[in-house]
């Protein structure tokens, strides 16, 4: 058994850089976490839960709001001290110490010499993507926190039965009004932008990108074969249907994964489709980035499919179907089915799966927050296939990939 210091040393040796590869730093991650549950007093874990965690979203979202992080990263980012970070964004010098040192006693900034902190890769992310900061904001603000505070008074008002009308559960029991978790966010203007912003940061840093985990050039293939095909008798002025539609697709930024992937496809090929209020700045920022593949459609998906978005070779649903019951997740793809081309059309499922023993940490936390806003579930395989079926689809193939938290789900009509 190592000694107390010889362990220590290891530890202080280790960096998120120390492993071959990401699946070894999630192992590594998961073994310290499992190590340091063990080595914590159960007034430890207390104090973390019950103190730390509400002082230090306080502390971020003010030093958000005061511009700590984007002034520090202007004048170069190297290690800086409270005075001149009270100069440069005109707070009080006594706040911003008195935060800076809570988040300095939690590693997510390193106190170098006295008054005097460094930025970790954690402090720096702030100015390198302001999605970023949205989520200690208006997401965690006006959403995360708020919800699962009120959840337990609510089970409670149930005598504790398990929630699965969307129309009546935690988020209407919050609020004191009727309406669902989406037309909540497209009228609360502090949270649609954070939100979009949330799921944007949700795809990229938690999970395996789809387009890493699916083969894309299938879906140019596909397309270029059935063009091929349709080649003689056709209109040649008509559009082709589009390779992609992202159907509750936010941002767009799934798409601009697979845009990355295939930059040379036409203007038009990938549509996004979200409700009006959601899609709100998107067409913009999308025209900012010249990302003229992809047009946007604003749709409601419990209604028909537009003729221009039918005929697709995907659809693509990330994270949405886990957001509704089984009821109104089968509303919704039954609402698609017809747009599907028999024969040609997919649409691929990305979720994730929970299992029966061990479930991964990251599922069972979003099971619980689909059931506080939505009164929804993470479902396992199983829960996925007879929902498919319902639907008269049909599962062509599960895509997974070794250290993702999600898989594809690949369906077709029958
Ligand atoms: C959990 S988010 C996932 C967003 C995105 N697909 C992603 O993975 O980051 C669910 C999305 O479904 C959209 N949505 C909810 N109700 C909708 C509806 N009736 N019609 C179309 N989109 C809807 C939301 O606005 C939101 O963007």
């Amino acid at each position: 058994m190592a000694s107390a210091d010889q362990l220590i040393a290891n530890l202080e040796g280790i960096s998120a850089s120390s492993f071959a590869n990401e699946a070894e730093r999630i192992r590594a991650r998961d073994a310290v976490f499992e190590a340091l549950r063990r080595i914590q007093s159960p007034w430890d874990i207390a104090w973390d839960h019950v103190w730390v965690s509400g002082a230090i979203n306080a502390c971020v979202a003010t030093l958000i709001n005061i511009g700590v992080f984007a002034k520090w990263a202007e004048i170069g980012g190297e290690p800086v001290t409270c005075t001149r970070l009270a100069e440069l964004t005109g707070a009080d010098e006594l706040l911003i110490r008195r935060m800076m040192r809570v988040i300095s006693g939690q590693h997510l900034i390193t106190e170098v010499a006295l008054d005097t902190y460094a930025r970790t890769p954690w402090a720096k992310r702030f100015a390198e993507d302001p999605a970023f900061g949205s989520m200690y904001g208006g997401f965690y603000h006006e959403l995360n926190n708020p919800m699962f505070r009120s959840l337990p008074a609510y089970l409670k008002s149930t005598n504790f039965r398990n929630p699965t009308n969307v129309n009546d559960c935690n988020l209407q029991f919050w609020l004191g009004q009727k309406g669902n978790l989406f037309q909540y966010i497209g009228t609360n203007a502090a949270l649609t932008a954070p939100f979009n912003d949330a799921m944007e940061c949700h795809s990229k840093y938690n999970l395996t990108s789809w387009v890493d985990i699916y083969p894309t050039e299938t879906v140019l293939e596909a397309a270029a074969a059935k063009a091929a095909q349709q080649a003689n008798g056709t209109n040649g002025d008509a559009l082709p249907p589009p390779l992609v539609v992202d159907v509750g697709g936010g941002k767009g930024h799934d798409l601009v994964k697979f845009l990355g992937r295939h930059p040379s496809i036409p203007a038009g090929s990938l549509v996004l489709e979200d409700l009006p209020d959601i899609l709100n700045g998107v067409k913009d920022s999308l025209a900012k980035e010249n990302a003229t593949a992809i047009s946007v459609l604003p749709h409601d998906f419990f209604t028909p499919q537009p003729a221009r978005a039918c005929g697709a070779r995907i659809y693509f649903m990330h994270n949405v179907l886990h957001d509704w019951p089984d009821e109104t997740a089968l509303q919704i793809l039954r609402a698609l089915a017809p747009a599907m081309e028999k024969g040609y059309s997919r649409l691929l499922i990305h979720e994730s799966f929970v299992s029966a023993e061990k479930p991964l940490a990251r599922v069972t936390v979003s099971d619980i927050t689909m059931m506080a806003c939505l009164a929804a579930a993470e479902r396992s395989e199983d829960g996925w296939s007879r929902l498919i079926e319902q639907a008269g689809m049909r599962i062509v193939k599960i895509w997974r990939a070794v250290e993702a938290v999600e898989s594809i789900i690949e369906v077709e009509v029958v």
